[in-house]
């Protein structure tokens, strides 16, 4: 089938990728030149193992290709995706600007009838803000064009975002006509997992209902790991207990210092605006976004215990980005503890494998080390940000001699306590039988 991806970010630029790999012929379509340019030369914008490559095949064999011109794209595709982002507006709600702009320029360019599929995350009832859109366009052009609207939201995590987009769990599409339904039945047709069909409407809530709650897991599990501290629990045993009844699943249980990323805290957000201006408060959901807030101070009230004050003190961060994986440094936890620690008069040095260059845009003034223990070269404390594979599988006996102190502290429950008491370290982890 020939598709159009509108918006090659992150979601456009895999969506694409996976689509032309089923088969279909692709056009990513990004009103971002630079983007466009860069994308048909094989180079993709930000890091995702194994895409880069499986772009460049596709982009060989023409199944795949790049534009700024979105009236030839609309032109030669029979399905249009919309991957623009909707970034959180100052109060929460999602910022829908960028998927108007596509509408209206897909309303002013459409000649024949197209499936328009919604991959954004957009909040209930944009379905019908985009048939509106759209229709407008159509009445200003004196035309009246078939067209179908679908809402297909995507569930892939960064760092694994070809891998789930070529085996979903599931694949929610939200339609209403059954030329619709056939079409993306069609489309869908060399993936073998569950296509699950609902109303538009159902498919936008179902997005929000699935990031929502995976941040719930995480925000209980996380405010458990303080009582299990206090109490003398440990929280990563806690949750492999609670895991093991398939009824709760094991996932989504790690304690840490709260979740970040480009989608859990605005989704969240979004999700709360909406139920404000409905007027059915979630009060379970508003707690979880607090409670995450909550985690970076709480953390850092446990970086005060084992440091003392920390003016002048050298405090080594081990990574930077939201999770590991991925150079993606929005919303990540570091973030919110870098300007306490600076405030507080710590000196830093960090280091991370792929977030350095982005949080050296922000924050000129650490030190970026040229690898983890040039990072922790007389650092009186370390503390583990992001757990990437390389911070755990480091010479701990080296660490020891290269750091000045002996405090270890592991924002992610990601080392083994007893390995690295025994390398002399002072380790402490978040809901961990530590030292307090
Ligand atoms: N990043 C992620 O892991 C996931 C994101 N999502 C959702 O997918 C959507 C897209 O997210 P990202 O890819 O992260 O966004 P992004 O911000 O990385 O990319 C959006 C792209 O759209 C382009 N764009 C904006 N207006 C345009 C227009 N009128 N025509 C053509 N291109 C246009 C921008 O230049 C940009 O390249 C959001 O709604 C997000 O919530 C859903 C699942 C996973
Ligand atoms: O809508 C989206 O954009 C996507 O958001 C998340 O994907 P992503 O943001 O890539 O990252 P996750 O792997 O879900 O992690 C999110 C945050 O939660 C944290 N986390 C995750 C799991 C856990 O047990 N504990 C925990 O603190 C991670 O460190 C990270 O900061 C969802 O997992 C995807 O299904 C969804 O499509």
């Amino acid at each position: 089938m020939n598709v159009a991806v509108i918006g090659t970010g992150y979601v456009g630029a895999t969506t694409s990728a996976a689509l032309a790999s089923m088969g279909h012929q692709v056009i990513g379509v990004d009103v971002d030149r630079q983007k466009v340019e860069s994308l048909n030369c094989g180079r993709l914008p930000f890091y995702e193992e194994g895409l880069e490559q499986l772009m460049q095949n596709l982009l060989a064999t023409g199944a795949l290709t790049f534009t700024a011109d979105l009236p030839r794209a609309v032109r030669e595709s029979d399905i249009l995706f919309l991957t623009v982002g909707t970034p959180s507006n100052a109060d929460g709600s999602a910022d829908l600007r960028y998927v108007e702009g596509a509408v209206r320029d897909i309303g002013r360019s459409i000649k024949t009838h197209k499936v328009i599929v919604s991959k954004s995350t957009v909040p209930v009832g944009t379905g019908d803000l985009v048939k509106t859109w759209l229709q407008e366009e159509l009445a200003k052009r004196g035309t009246d064009i078939p067209f179908d609207i679908v809402s297909n939201p995507e569930f892939l995590r960064e760092g694994k975002a070809l891998h789930d987009a070529l085996h979903p769990e599931r694949i929610v599409i939200g339609c209403e006509s059954d030329k619709a339904r056939a079409v993306m039945t069609s489309l869908y047709e060399g993936l073998r997992t569950v296509l699950f069909y609902t109303t538009v409407r159902d498919a936008e809530m179902i997005k929000y209902a699935s990031n929502a709650f995976l941040a719930t897991k995480i925000s209980f599990i996380n405010e458990l790991a303080r009582l299990c501290e206090k109490t003398g629990a440990s929280i990563s045993k806690v949750a492999r207990g609670m895991g093991l009844d398939s009824r709760i699943g094991g996932q989504f249980l790690r304690a840490g210092i709260g979740y970040g990323g480009s989608c859990f805290p605005k989704d969240v957000e979004a999700l709360l605006h909406l139920s404000r201006q409905e007027g059915v408060p979630l009060q379970l959901l508003d707690a979880v976004a607090r409670v995450n807030q909550e985690q970076a101070a709480w953390f850092l009230q446990k970086v005060l215990r084992h440091l003392g004050p920390l003016s002048g003190k050298k405090i080594a961060l081990l990574g930077l980005t939201f999770k590991p994986g991925t150079d993606d440094i929005r919303e990540a936890p570091a973030l919110r503890l870098i300007p306490e620690l600076l405030a507080a008069g710590a000196e830093l040095s960090a280091y991370d494998p792929q977030g350095m260059e982005a949080v050296r845009r922000l924050h000129p003034g650490l030190r970026y080390a040229k690898d983890p223990y040039d990072a922790l070269a007389g650092a009186d404390g370390a503390l583990l940000l992001t757990e990437w594979q390389e911070f755990l599988e480091l010479d701990y006996a080296q660490v020891k001699r290269v750091m000045a102190g002996a405090v270890l502290l592991d924002g992610r429950n990601a080392l083994d306590g007893e390995k690295m008491r025994g390398y002399g370290l002072l380790y402490d982890g978040v809901g961990e039988r530590g030292t307090g």
